[in-house]
C-alpha cells in the first residue's frame, strides 16, 4: 500500500471545509488523477498525502508510516520520500537551473553536501537528463527568475524526477504550458512511475489529460470524493455533475477550446498503448 487515508477531513484555521470524510487508498505504483472544480480541495487532499499538512480528522498513512505519530527526524526522512510538483514551483529567484534542479535531492542530503551544493552543483549530469526530460538541457546554468512561467513549471517537474521519490505528487502541474508541452510532460511524469515504480498522483484541470495518462480517476466536490473510476468507466454525464454550475455561475467542463465536448471525451478514454 502506497498510501490510505480514513475518514479524512481538514478544517482550516479560518473555519473553511476544505476535505470532509475522504477515505483512499492507492497500491504502489498506481497512477490516479484526481479531477473536480477549483475549490473542490485537490490541493488541499495532496498537501495530506504529501504530510504537509495534518487533517483534523481522520487517519493517514503513507509509504508504510502514520506520519503524524512520527519523531521529527523520521517525518523528515518520509518527506524525503516524497516528491511534490507545484503549480507555482517554490523556487528561489536567483537561483540556477541547475541548484533548482538538484534541490529534489536535499532532503537526502546532509547539510554540509547540500550547502556545498549551492556554490558547486554536484551531479551536473543527473541535472541535465532531468531537463532534458523536459526539452530545458539549454537552461541548465540559467538563473530561474529569467524563464517563463511555463519553463519554470518543467524546471519543478525536473526537479522531481531527479529526486525519485517513492510516491509523486503534482499539483496542477501542467496548467502554466501549451497542450503540447503539457502532454509531453505528463507523459514524462508517467513514464518515471512506470520505470521507478513510484505511485502518481496529480491533480488536473485538463479532464483530456487525466484520461488519456491515467488508469485511475478521481472526482472531487465540495471535499469529497464523488467517484473513483477506472478511467474507462468515467462518462460524460459523470463529468457534467462534476462541474455543474453552483450558486448561478455557470462552469464549463474544461476541455481545449473548441472541442466538441463529448467527442474529446470519449476519444480521451483511451491511450493508444493502454489496453
Ligand atoms: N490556507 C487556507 N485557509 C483557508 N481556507 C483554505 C486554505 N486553503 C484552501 N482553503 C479552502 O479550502 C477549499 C479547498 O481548496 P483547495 O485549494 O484544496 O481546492 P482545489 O480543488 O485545489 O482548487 P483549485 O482547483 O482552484 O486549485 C477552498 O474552499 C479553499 O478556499
Amino acid at each position: 500500500m502506497s498510501f490510505a487515508l480514513d475518514a479524512v477531513g481538514v478544517i482550516h484555521p479560518n473555519g473553511q471545509r476544505a476535505l470532509a470524510g475522504v477515505t483512499l487508498s492507492a497500491r504502489d505504483g498506481e497512477r490516479i488523477a484526481v479531477i473536480g472544480p477549483s475549490g473542490a480541495g485537490k490541493t488541499t487532499l495532496l498537501r495530506v498525502l504529501g504530510a504537509a499538512l495534518r487533517p483534523t480528522e481522520g487517519e493517514v498513512q503513507a509509504l508504510g508510516t502514520r506520519p503524524w505519530q512520527l519523531p521529527a527526524a523520521a517525518l523528515k526522512k518520509l518527506r524525503a520520500r516524497i516528491g511534490t510538483v507545484h503549480q507555482s514551483p517554490p523556487i528561489a529567484p536567483r537561483l540556477r537551473v541547475v541548484t533548482a534542479v538538484l534541490a529534489g535531492r536535499l532532503g537526502e542530503w546532509s547539510t554540509l553536501r547540500a550547502l556545498g551544493s549551492l556554490f558547486h552543483p554536484s551531479d551536473i549530469t543527473g541535472a541535465h537528463e532531468a531537463l532534458a526530460r523536459l526539452g530545458l538541457e539549454e537552461r541548465l546554468f540559467e538563473r530561474c527568475d529569467r524563464l517563463s512561467g511555463g519553463q519554470l513549471q518543467r524546471v519543478g517537474i525536473a526537479r522531481v524526477l531527479y529526486q525519485r521519490p517513492a510516491l509523486l505528487l503534482a499539483d496542477e502541474p501542467v496548467s502554466a504550458l501549451d497542450p503540447t508541452l503539457a502532454d509531453a510532460a505528463i507523459g514524462q511524469l508517467v513514464a518515471q512511475s512506470e520505470s521507478t515504480g513510484a505511485t502518481l498522483m496529480a491533480s488536473l484541470h485538463a479532464v483530456d489529460l487525466a484520461l488519456r495518462w491515467f488508469p485511475r480517476i478521481v472526482g472531487m466536490r465540495g471535499g469529497a470524493v464523488m467517484f473513483d473510476l477506472p478511467a474507462a468507466q468515467v462518462t460524460p454525464g459523470m463529468l457534467d455533475a462534476l462541474y455543474a454550475s453552483e450558486g448561478g455561475i455557470a462552469t464549463q467542463r474544461p476541455l481545449p477550446a473548441g472541442a466538441a465536448t463529448v467527442a474529446v471525451v470519449e476519444a480521451a478514454f483511451h491511450r493508444p498503448d493502454c489496453p
